[in-house]
């Protein structure tokens, strides 16, 4: 049976600081980089091994894969990154304050960027502070102003089926690093959670998820690796 393992990455410095995050490449935290090691002691004292590892082009989630290998003494595995597994884009809201976003233009409308399926953060402007259109890891790729959770599905999936699905059906044993909105995309489509619910789902950071897959790569068990 398929057995994958999920990591949201450890917490980020602007977790910490309660700003939009989405593709702006921030750092963990000490407390971050604590639950990566953790993590990573909890697979290996669980018995989990992996063939291949996969992460995104953003620095918290290859560290927290890193942290979380090289505790498990298994930093030598091939580690393939994609930006398709990045966070959401998170539009014009990209660097802003949460809490400060919410009281200008309120508690309901910064819950709908936040948590709605397919409505998208305003977009980033060109030439914002945060713009990432010259950073040379995305060279000739088309990449977004903003995104909805709709939106990261629809990049997350293609990479899902054509790269990912293809290790797990030659039996390799994969671990998944990544962020809250790429997970969900991928959460959503194991687990057949529906649009509206899906939204509410939250993704703790370096808590590992376990799914024992069916052969259509379906969920047949999913856990919280600490809660067995
Ligand atoms: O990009 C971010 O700010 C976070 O990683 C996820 O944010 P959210 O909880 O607002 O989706």
């Amino acid at each position: 049976m398929p057995t994958l393992v999920l990591i949201r990455h450890g917490q980020s410095e602007w977790n910490l600081q309660n700003r939009f995050t989405g593709w702006w490449d921030v750092n963990l935290t000490d407390q971050g980089v604590e639950e990566a090691i953790e993590a990573g002691k909890l697979l290996a004292e669980k018995g989990y091994d992996f063939d291949q590892c996969y992460t995104s082009v953003q620095t918290r989630a290859i560290k927290t894969l890193d942290l979380a290998l090289e505790a498990m003494g298994r930093l030598w595995l091939p580690v393939e990154k994609n930006w398709q597994l990045n966070e959401r884009h998170y539009g014009g809201l990209t660097g802003l304050n949460k809490a400060e976003t919410a009281e200008k233009h309120g508690d309901e409308q910064v819950h709908i960027w936040r948590r709605s399926f397919d409505t998208p953060p305003p977009p980033q402007e060109d030439g914002d502070k945060y713009d990432l259109k010259k950073d040379r890891r995305y060279a000739g790729i088309d990449i977004p102003n903003t995104e909805s959770l709709k939106d990261t599905i629809e990049r997350v999936l293609p990479y899902w089926q054509s790269t990912i699905v293809p290790d797990l059906k030659a039996g390799k044993r994969v671990v998944i690093s990544a962020h809250g909105n790429s997970l969900r995309a991928l959460v959503k489509h194991l687990s057949n959670i529906p649009d509206d619910e899906i939204t509410g789902l939250e993704i703790p950071t370096g808590k590992p998820i376990v799914y024992e897959l069916d052969q259509d790569m379906r969920e047949q068990e999913r856990f919280y690796l600490h809660e067995r």
